[in-house]
């Protein structure tokens, strides 16, 4: 029996998740029975071989997608059987979005860029707060230059920046220093830690990489669409050696 307390300390819960594509012999069931508590305010890396759900677990988990069976639960909002207008809603206005592809307007200034989810949701953006929010994560560029005069790193900073702006109860990351050098991943992946420890922003990220997920205070790892273990924060090396044994299987 779930408390009122454990509604307020969880972000997000999944329960019994099962996603499955197809349908008989040819079934692929990419989340197999997933249960899972994201306390708020805590930073969780989802990593696993290739294949073994780790996108259908994020979409799952962020309502982009919906489970086959089992529920998701964000903050005390049940997903389950939100409509499509909903739970569209929902995303804009209560979760935020980094991709390993930045997904920036050019046709915007980065400040434009960082703003637009607080349009969309016709909110006043609130200019001590952008400020905050921009310095906090590093990020000292001018902000009417365009996204495309950026590099990686900072373009990867302003996409961070427009998904806390918001304030969102979650931040999901998908692979968000796949395309950027080990230097230019360390200065995001610091800017991203900062937020954490600064807002207390709950965030969840896919990765491949056990050097970003070091950066995580805990580790899931699936394997097949199960989660099949679960490591407090730890070392690169650590993390590596783990995920080399779910390779052996
Ligand atoms: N739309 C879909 N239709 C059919 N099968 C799918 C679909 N999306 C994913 N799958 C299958 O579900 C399983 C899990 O896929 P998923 O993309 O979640 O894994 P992943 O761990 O993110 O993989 P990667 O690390 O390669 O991105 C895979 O076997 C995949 O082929």
């Amino acid at each position: 029996m779930k408390t009122v307390a454990d509604a307020l300390t969880c972000a997000v819960r999944m329960d019994s998740v099962r996603k499955t594509y197809g349908e008989g012999a040819t079934a692929v069931h990419a989340l197999d029975g997933v249960s899972v508590e994201l306390r708020r305010g805590t930073f969780t890396a989802v990593m696993g071989p290739s294949g073994s759900g780790k996108s259908t677990f994020l979409h799952c988990a962020a309502g982009l997608d919906r489970p086959t069976s089992g529920r998701v639960i964000l903050g005390e909002t049940d997903l389950t059987g939100l409509s499509e207008t909903k739970l569209t809603e929902l995303r804009r206005e209560r979760i935020g979005f980094v991709f390993q592809a930045y997904n920036l307007l050019d046709s915007l200034t980065v400040e434009q860029n960082i703003v637009l989810p607080l349009r969309l949701a016709q909110r006043p953006s609130d200019p001590r707060f952008l400020a905050e929010v921009v310095r906090s994560i590093d990020l000292h560029v001018p902000m009417n230059r365009r996204p495309s005069a950026l590099s990686g790193g900072q373009r990867q900073r302003v996409a961070i920046a427009r998904a806390l702006v918001t304030r969102p109860d979650v931040m999901f990351l998908d692979e968000p220093t796949g395309a950027l050098d080990s230097r230019t991943a360390r200065q995001v992946l610091d800017a991203l830690r900062h937020a954490v420890d600064l807002w207390g922003q709950t965030s969840l990220m896919v990765t491949h990489d056990p050097f970003a997920a070091s950066y995580a205070d805990s580790v899931l790892f699936l394997a097949d669409g199960r989660i099949v273990d679960q490591l407090p924060r730890s070392a690169p090396e650590r993390i590596a050696e783990r995920m080399a044994q779910l390779g052996e299987r």
